[in-house]
């Protein structure tokens, strides 16, 4: 059967799965966390991944790659970076039949891999900023339950490793590249995302803080980190003696680093926030057709000239369009009804869909249909171009403000420890008081999950998201990571929200469930 036997709202993981196959993005592979990513989700990487590339080289990010094998040496150089991340490291340790005398981990991330040759390149300030990315896979062998896009043991994303001599410029990029993420998400995904500064708890622990974008999945009311963009300060050119002549006269300095990633998630996260009951629904800016042309009205009776001349109307239309830069297709199988074929592009999610007949042909007009909401418009031929591009932007705007405001009626302010367990059972996200400290994050974690006396599971409690740069009270949002840390420091009125906890608050911090 072509169509979804899941519905979103009942069984969003059936319905997921069932989008995600039988719109030909993804197929299952007998290794555990792995997926194949077909043409229909690789084509929207490779647009995501155009789409940085041309924003980080007018940074002045070179490209580059790097080996996916790391010594144990070089990934243990400094035991508190790694000691939470051992258990998910793969390592290869037989070749053939043999056994290797020094295994070799597969990369989990670069760091430890990029920067002992970081070492051997930089001497003097003179060759700062070093701006390195790199668009690779990594592994990660976690345990938690691999779902497609969102949590996978070997997934794709780019990079960046930059160094400077500075602190300031470092804090500089952190943020611009924070920027460009959010943009990947907003422009090309339609999705809305919150940035903000992950909490001491949840933040990279070999950096100094982390920057993110999260995301919102209203269908199960969980958040998601959906990239990061990090300032690591000194601590890993410190380990890896990445240091520098020039900067203070006759002294050595050690660089200023960040590091930051993106990943094929984004993909997932927009397919849960777009999808519906038909299948996919794809954001023209990462469609990879944004329409279909279809031949309607084509019956037996019909004389093989009429029927010609229909199909080459039809033909014109996709002319047209492409010449026009619209990312255009025509399905003139003639073994498949119009009907089937309304509904196998509804599953692929094409944003746009031209129906075109014999009674459009003599009208000289055409029909568009639009995916996201099936309204139909019937316009003049020779409007085609201007209908349809006018149409895509409508539809790219649309899914991003039904999305912004599904979001933004998900998150409510509160300062009251039982409205906050209330509001987190009901799907929401929270805004509160929090007064930052790692073990106040794990009691507000515990105490807000929710034993489900049907089954007897257990649904995860609430975790931080992130520190949001839009703070409640404030008029506009900080502009850097110290301000924000500070914002507290003078009418420090708030209680945090955790109600056992003594502590003043530091700041609003965004709590959920999340993935
Ligand atoms: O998140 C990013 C962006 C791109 C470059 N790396 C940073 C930090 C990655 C943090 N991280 C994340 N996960 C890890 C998993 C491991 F198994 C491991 F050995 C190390 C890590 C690890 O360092
Ligand atoms: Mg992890």
């Amino acid at each position: 059967r072509l169509g979804l036997e899941a519905k979103k709202e009942e069984n969003f993981f059936d319905w997921y799965s069932q989008v995600i196959t039988k719109s030909g993005m993804i197929e299952y592979y007998d290794v555990s966390g792995c997926y194949i990513l077909r043409p229909w989700s690789f084509l929207i990487w490779e647009m995501i991944k155009e789409y940085i590339d041309k924003k980080i080289k007018a940074l002045g990010v070179e490209p580059c790659y790097f080996p996916m094998f790391v010594t144990r040496g070089a990934l243990e150089k400094e035991k508190a970076h790694i000691t939470d991340f051992a258990p998910e490291v793969a390592w290869v340790t037989k070749c053939g039949e043999d056994d290797m005398a020094e295994p070799v981990a597969i990369r989990p991330t670069s760091e430890t891999v990029m920067y002992p040759a970081y070492a051997k390149w930089l001497r003097s300030d003179t060759e700062l900023p070093l701006k390195l990315n790199q668009w690779n896979n990594v592994v990660r062998w976690e345990f938690k339950d691999p779902k497609p896009f969102l949590r996978t043991r070997e997934f794709l994303w780019q990079e960046g490793h930059t160094a400077f001599a500075t602190k300031t410029e470092a804090e500089e990029e952190v943020l611009i590249i924070l920027d460009m993420y959010a943009r990947v998400y907003e422009e090309l995904l339609a999705v809305p995302v919150i940035k903000g500064c992950k909490t001491e708890k949840e933040k990279f622990a070999g950096g100094d803080y982390t920057t993110t974008v999260e995301a919102f999945i209203s269908t199960n009311g969980r958040a998601i980190q959906g990239a990061t963009s990090h300032h690591l300060g000194q601590n890993f050119s410190k380990m890896f003696n990445v240091q520098v002549e020039g900067i203070a006269d006759g002294e050595k300095t050690f660089v200023y680093q960040n590091s930051w990633g993106l990943t094929t998630r984004t993909i997932g996260v927009m397919i849960m926030v777009h999808g519906d009951d038909r299948g996919l629904v794809l954001p023209p800016n990462v469609a990879p057709i944004q329409v279909i042309v279809i031949p309607c009205g084509i019956v037996a009776s019909m004389s093989e000239s009429k029927k010609k001349e229909l199909r080459n109307e039809c033909a014109s239309l996709v002319k047209q369009l492409k010449i026009n830069n619209v990312r255009v297709r025509d399905d003139f199988r003639p073994n498949r009804t119009p009907g089937w074929k309304f509904n196998h592009w509804e599953l692929k999610g094409v944003p746009i869909r031209i129906e075109f007949g014999p009674r459009d042909m003599e009208r000289n007009e055409v029909t568009l249909v639009r995916r996201d909401n099936f309204e139909r418009e019937v316009v003049k031929r020779d409007e085609l171009i201007l209908s349809v591009t006018c149409m895509l932007k409508k539809v790219q705007d649309s899914l991003l403000q039904r999305a912004k405001h599904k979001l933004d009626e998900h998150i409510k302010q509160v300062e009251n420890w039982d409205e906050f367990k209330l509001e987190l059972d009901k799907k929401n996200l929270l805004l509160s008081p929090f007064c930052g400290e790692p073990e106040c994050e794990d009691n507000i974690k515990q105490q807000s999950a929710r034993l489900n006396t049907m089954d007897g599971t257990v649904t995860m409690g609430a975790k931080s998201l992130c520190i949001p740069f839009k703070q409640p009270k404030l008029t506009k949002p900080i502009e850097s990571i110290d301000e924000l840390k500070r914002i507290f420091e003078s009418n420090n009125e708030l209680k945090c929200i955790y109600r056992d906890c003594e502590n003043k608050a530091k700041f609003y911090t965004l709590f959920g469930r999340s993935y």
